[in-house]
């Protein structure tokens, strides 16, 4: 189903039509894009914006309105109020999505003075509108600070300024959003995620058009759009600090499952972190946890020391840790129930104790390596962890080296899956 997206574009990659076009296509609809301006903007800036003449925008939107069955058009950026007014005109009688941008996340107004007004004279009327909080205060002219607040100005945009519908979004205070819809509220609650937001409102909008498009109705879609918005952020982009419209095509099952219990056990490692910071290396500490397919989430950049306790530099991602990537998939070739691992600085007592508690202990030594491993430029991880589980006749729960990556000798702790990961260092830790 073609839905028309009427939208500037960010050159950051993180919201306007890119984040739409990603949307509309994750879900499985056609987007039809009609750009309106030109931001030149990154995630921490925008330092400017060309509108295109507003009958540019018209000529884009006649050039696919006859030819496409178009279900719904979403609307973000317009620029310009001369803009505003054309796309009243030309998107009349389509079902309107309307993300009353007036200014990015990071403050740059992205619409004129003379826009504001005609939006809410032009476009608001008949639209299903879905501002943020402040962009819900600025049209309103009401302070908004609770989710009774909320209600209020829905009603508002509803009641005073002829929208079909309202969705008021709450991401500014505590994530429950709320819709305004045939004289009855909605509440949708969410809760904090972590990541990247820059693109959020393009997403959701555009997420609501594509679901309206296919048939879905009201409050389902807007549901629907929040948790597809979560999931964005969940696995947002660290590169473009911005939401990924894309994961929900990306990821499965066992991959959420995975990551939210690599998180979870990352959590917990935080907790120990007093007693845990003696353990870690110079290099950092990383935790490694493949999914059942042998896709591999680590966190970015490590686990270091930070002052008495410990610190994630980055989130849990994909292919965030080459070493242990490498060190468990070659330790899953010979026992693949196992999907964890964690890297420790290397102790006698350690490792002392792990034989204690009678978990089973093996080891490498670099001075056995053959020639042709040492040769070879990225052999000796795999060739160190097949000669430890070798040298032993039940499935390790450590190995360790005495010198190797970076040179510092480590204990690689292995186990079924994060938690056990964690349980096992707590024991060794004592
Ligand atoms: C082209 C364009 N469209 C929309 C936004 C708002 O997005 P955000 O609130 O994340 O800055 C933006 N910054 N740029």
């Amino acid at each position: 189903m073609a839905v028309l997206i009427i939208a500037g574009l960010d050159t950051g990659g993180g919201a306007g039509l890119k984040a739409d076009i990603e949307t509309v296509s994750a879900l499985g609809e056609h987007p039809l894009p009609v750009l309106t301006s030109v931001t030149y903007q990154n995630p921490e800036k925008v330092s400017g914006y060309f509108s295109l003449p507003a009958e540019v925008v018209r000529e884009e939107i006649r050039a696919v309105r006859g030819h496409f069955d178009i279900k719904a058009v979403k609307v973000g950026v317009l620029g310009s109020g001369e803009a505003v007014k054309i796309v009243a005109e030309e998107t009349r009688g389509l079902l309107r999505v309307l993300d009353p941008v007036l200014t990015s996340s990071t403050g740059h107004p992205l619409i004129d003075v003379e826009g504001v007004e005609t939006l809410k004279d032009l476009l608001i009327p008949g639209s299903i509108v879905t501002p943020n909080v402040p962009e819900a205060e600025k049209l309103t002219g009401m302070k908004v600070s609770s989710v009774e607040d909320m209600k209020k100005a829905a009603r508002i945009l509803v009641d005073e300024f002829g929208a079909k519908t309202a969705v008021v979004k709450g991401g500014h205070l505590d994530y429950t959003d709320v819709l305004y819809w045939n004289g009855e509220f909605y509440e949708f609650r969410g809760e904090m995620i972590e990541g990247f937001t820059h693109g959020t409102g393009c997403a959701f909008s555009s997420a609501l058009a594509s679901l309206l498009a296919k048939g879905m109705g009201l409050p389902e879609a807007v549901e629907e759009a929040k948790r597809f918005v979560e999931t964005a952020i969940v696995f947002s982009s660290s590169e473009g600090k911005c939401i990924n419209p894309l994961a929900p095509l990306e990821i499965d099952v066992e991959r959420w499952r995975t990551y939210s219990g690599l998180k979870n056990a990352v959590k917990r490692l935080v907790e120990m972190g007093e007693l845990l910071n003696p353990f870690v290396p110079e290099v950092g500490t990383n935790f490694a946890y493949a999914t059942p397919q042998g896709e591999v989430f680590a966190v970015k950049g490590r686990i270091v020391r930070y002052g008495k306790t410990i610190k994630p530099i980055g989130p849990v991602e994909l292919n965030a840790s080459d070493h242990l990537k490498r060190a468990l998939l070659k330790f899953r070739e010979f026992y693949p129930e196992v999907r964890a691992v964690i890297n420790l600085r290397y102790s006698r007592e350690l490792i002392e104790r792990t034989e204690k508690l009678g978990l089973t202990v093996s080891f490498y030594d670099r001075r056995e390596e053959p020639g042709e491993v040492k040769r070879a430029e990225r052999g000796t991880m795999e060739w160190g962890i097949e000669t430890a589980i070798r040298r032993v006749r039940e499935r390790p729960d450590v190995i360790y080296h005495l010198g190797d990556w970076g040179k510092e000798p480590m204990v690689l702790v292995f186990g079924r899956d994060a938690r056990e990961v964690v349980r096992k260092v707590k024991e060794l830790l004592g």
